[in-house]
C-alpha cells in the first residue's frame, strides 16, 4: 500500500499520542500518526483508554499553537470528526453530537474521543474513533467496564464503514481548517456549529469539577471553550475542566 507523505503508519504502538510526542522533532504541520493496534492508549484526565480491534486511533500534528488554543483545538476536533463522517456517510443532521469537552456521540452513545496535548508550538491531537467495533463481543469479554447504552460504532449504522485512509484524509482536512479558524479568530467562528451540536445544551446534568459536584443544566460553550452551566442555585458557572457524570438528554426533535 502506498501512503501519503504526511502519514506515519505504525503496525503497533502503545499510544499514537505518546509516539508522536516522543518523535515530535520530526513532525510538521499536518503530519499524522496512525496505528491499527494501540496497546496502551491514553484518555482524558490521565485515564487509560482501551482500543479494541476496529477503533481508528490516530494523532494529528498541528502547528503553531499558543497554550490557550489547545482546549479550543480539542473541541474543534470533535467538529472535524462530525464533518468528516457526514461527508462519507449519509446521516441525518441530528445523529452526531458533541458532549463537552471531548466526546463525539452518535444517537447519544460515544463514538469517538479526543485527547489534545501540546509540545509548544506543536499540538498533538489524538482521535479514537469506533469504526468497526463489535461491542457485544468486547463487552462480553469483560475487559472494559461499559454498558451497551454508552458506546457505539460506525458499523452499527452502516455495513461498510469508510476505509481508514479516506477517514484520515477527511479528518486531517477538517482539523487543518479548524486550526486556521482558531489561529485567526479563536473559537468564535466555530461557536454556532458547536451550539448546534452541543448535546448538553438545555440538559439537566451533574459535573465533577475537582472541587465537588455541580448540578444544573447545560447552557452552552463559551469562546474560551468552557462549559456553561446554569446551576441549580441560580448562578451561571463557566467550567474550564471537569467531567460530566450524568446528563439527561432532552429529545430535540430526534424522534
Ligand atoms: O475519550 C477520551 O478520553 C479521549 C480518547 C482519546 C484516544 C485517542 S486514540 C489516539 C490517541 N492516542 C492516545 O493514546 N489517545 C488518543
Amino acid at each position: 500500500m502506498s501512503f501519503p507523505p504526511w502519514l506515519t503508519w505504525l503496525d503497533e504502538c502503545a499510544s499514537t499520542n505518546t509516539w508522536a510526542l516522543q518523535h515530535i522533532d520530526k513532525f510538521k504541520q499536518g503530519d499524522v500518526v496512525f496505528t491499527p493496534r494501540q496497546t496502551s492508549g491514553r484518555g482524558q484526565q490521565g485515564r487509560l483508554w482501551y482500543a479494541p480491534a476496529g477503533v481508528l486511533t490516530a494523532s494529528f500534528i498541528l502547528q503553531p499553537i499558543a497554550p490557550a488554543e489547545l482546549p479550543l483545538l480539542s473541541l474543534a476536533a470533535g467538529l472535524a470528526v462530525i464533518h468528516a463522517l457526514e461527508d462519507l456517510i449519509s446521516l441525518p443532521a441530528s445523529a452526531l453530537g458533541i458532549k463537552w469537552p471531548n466526546d463525539v456521540l452518535l444517537w447519544g452513545r460515544k463514538l469517538a474521543g479526543v485527547l489534545g496535548e501540546a509540545r509548544l508550538p506543536l499540538a498533538v491531537v489524538g482521535v479514537g474513533l469506533n469504526r468497526q467495533v463489535d461491542w457485544e463481543m468486547v463487552l462480553a469479554a469483560g475487559t472494559i467496564n461499559l454498558t451497551p447504552e454508552q458506546v457505539t460504532s460506525l458499523s452499527e449504522i452502516t455495513a461498510t464503514p469508510p476505509d481508514v485512509l479516506p477517514l484520515l484524509v477527511k479528518l486531517r482536512d477538517y482539523l487543518l481548517q479548524a486550526h486556521g479558524v482558531i489561529r485567526h479568530g479563536g473559537l468564535a467562528g466555530l461557536l454556532p456549529q458547536l451550539r448546534q451540536r452541543d448535546v448538553l445544551y438545555g440538559c439537566p446534568l451533574i459535573v465533577s469539577t475537582g472541587q465537588g459536584n455541580l448540578t444544573g443544566a447545560g447552557a452552552g460553550i463559551d469562546e474560551l471553550g468552557r462549559l456553561l452551566v446554569q446551576s441549580n442555585n441560580g448562578s451561571l458557572q463557566a467550567l474550564a475542566a471537569g467531567r460530566v457524570l450524568r446528563w439527561e438528554a432532552l429529545r430535540r426533535g430526534q424522534e
